[in-house]
């Protein structure tokens, strides 16, 4: 039975072969992209046993999108496959050194997910649920899922582990931070952006940000992530500052699922705050070193490696 729970929706990322506004891209590659996915392949690679519940169009890109979450590892036993609603694919463009995204995703097969399809069972023997601000915003059932998975991991013992994510393409015209907030308070495990806890708990700093964090629902470890500036992490008592590993990035995103992973592999594991932060650091920076979400994170042995201060030998 897997360890770590996580559900969201997982698309074909279409990302260009060159770097231009996407009218004059004439090919593309595909990979995936998914937030949650991107844990869990990231959790999987570290060894550790993960499910990732979704709905995937019963269609050629539902199929692609399931075997390679399968193949890195990760339980898909609990993805339902819909008939109806067809699998979301995103486009990535790169251009004046910015990556930007492109969602076809409405009416998707992932937004149709429903609270029926969390089975109990799972949560029986699952230490962590890991829940992010997307789902939730991708419909109403979709909140209604996150909220049932909530639910469950309370009534199991399961603690839950929250990344606000906030997307504002899929905000609209709406303001999501109150809901967002709501699943701060229901977590245990906060992992957001420096940026994304401005917005949801106001102040400047992260002293300011972990006081208003631990003033407030059943936080235990929060972190704050600030990409090549490096993170800050607490549990309530003391305040790490995280170094940025140095890395040569090519592609951002994807970098905060692999410090989620790598930081939650280490709670799993029971290590210490500093060694938790310097797992989500090192996996976090190894991350954008590729153009797809998933490929430069690492495996156990890599990790090892680099927390060891061993040279990789190439040749
Ligand atoms: O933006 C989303 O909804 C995604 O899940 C796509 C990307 O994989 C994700 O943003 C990376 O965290």
């Amino acid at each position: 039975m897997a360890k770590v729970i996580t559900l969201g929706e997982t698309m074909v990322c279409f990302s260009p072969d060159s770097a231009a506004p996407l009218r004059y891209v004439s090919s593309f590659h595909p990979r995936i992209a998914g937030a949650e996915s991107n844990l869990a392949v990231g959790l999987a690679k570290l060894g550790h046993e993960v499910l990732w519940i979704s709905r995937l169009g019963e269609d050629e890109f539902g199929h692609y999108v399931q075997n390679m979450i399968r193949s890195e590892g990760v339980d898909t036993r609990a993805v339902r496959f819909d008939e109806a609603n067809p699998t979301g694919i995103m486009f990535k463009e790169t251009s004046r050194g910015e990556t930007a995204v492109y969602y076809y995703r409405k009416h998707s097969a992932a937004s149709a997910m429903e609270p029926e399809d969390l089975d109990e069972s799972l949560f029986e023997e699952a230490e962590i649920l890991h829940i992010t601000g997307i789902t939730p915003v991708l419909s109403e059932s979709c909140r209604r899922t996150v909220e049932r998975a909530v639910e469950l991991a309370k009534r199991h013992g399961v603690r839950i582990s929250f990344d606000p994510n906030i997307r504002r393409k899929l905000w609209g015209d709406r303001d999501y931070a109150p809901m967002l907030r709501d699943f701060c308070r229901e977590s245990q495990i906060l992992l957001m952006g420096l940026d994304e806890a401005k917005v949801l708990y106001g102040g400047e700093s992260p002293e300011e940000i972990f006081a208003a964090v631990y003033g407030d629902g059943a936080v235990q470890l929060a972190v704050l992530k600030d990409g090549g500036n490096g993170a800050w992490a607490s549990d309530g008592k003391q305040i790490l500052y995280l170094e940025p590993w140095p890395c040569r990035p090519v592609d951002p995103i994807g970098a905060g699922d692999a410090f989620n992973a790598a930081f939650l592999a280490g709670v799993l594991e029971g290590c210490d705050l500093q060694t938790c932060g310097r797992m989500g650091a090192v996996a976090g920076a190894m991350a954008t070193e590729t153009d797809g979400d998933t490929e430069g994170y690492p495996d156990r042995r890599k990790l090892q490696r680099i927390l060891e201060n061993r040279e990789q030998i190439y040749r």
